[in-house]
């Protein structure tokens, strides 16, 4: 089963991801991945971190141009935005998180988000298509204007249940989909 969760940004998509793999850990199901969070100083967004959810490893997936300067930083490469991407970092820290799905076949895949840096790391983005392929369940959260053509094929092969995260839905959304997942971990 694969849940894909989207929406327009800043609706709480990964509010709704956070809910969900918070309540499924405590349930005591095991999930692998990364989620990618903004990181504030005051009000200014500097940058987004990578953390993995199994082991809290983390490292930089972007940094603002003005934050890149400042700290001297020589890691990035692609732009995004008013992005760099930190390559090397992002892409260990993302590709090790999630082949650890792979020694747990009863583990469950969750990757917040599948956007644009991300997939702008060519191994990383392998490895996201390659962990997507081969997990038996996924709670992925993805951009709303995903286009890798790819990654919406294997959407439409695995049958993936799409949630569009609304201000009128996103209060209790992350419950049905927590139902979902303990129903088939429970058959
Ligand atoms: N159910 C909710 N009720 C009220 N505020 C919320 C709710 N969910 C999220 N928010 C607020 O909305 C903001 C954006 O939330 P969140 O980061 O989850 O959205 P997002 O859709 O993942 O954003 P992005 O598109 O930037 O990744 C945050 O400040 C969060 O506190």
């Amino acid at each position: 089963m694969i849940v894909v969760i989207t929406g327009r940004p800043g609706v709480g998509k990964s509010t709704v991801f956070n809910r969900v793999v918070s309540r499924l850990k405590d349930l005591g199901l095991k999930i692998y991945g990364f989620y990618c969070p903004e990181v504030r100083e005051g009000s200014r967004r500097i940058g987004f971190k990578i953390i993995d959810i199994h082991t809290n490893d983390q490292g930089w997936l972007a940094i603002s141009m003005d934050k890149a300067i400042q700290m001297g930083f020589n890691r990035y490469s692609k732009r995004i935005g008013r992005y760099f991407v930190v390559y090397d970092e992002a892409k260990t820290i993302g590709i090790n998180a999630l082949r650890r799905i792979y020694s747990d076949p009863n583990g469950i895949l969750g990757i917040d988000e599948i956007g644009p840096m991300e997939l702008s790391i060519d191994e990383l983005r392998k490895e996201i298509i390659s962990a997507i392929m081969k997990s038996n369940k996924a709670i992925l959260v993805v951009h709303r204007n995903l286009s890798d053509r790819d990654i919406i094929d294997i959407f439409k092969r695995r049958n993936a249940l799409f949630y569009t995260v609304l201000e009128s839905n996103r209060e209790f959304i992350h419950d049905e989909i927590v139902k979902m997942f303990v129903n088939i971990s429970t058959m």
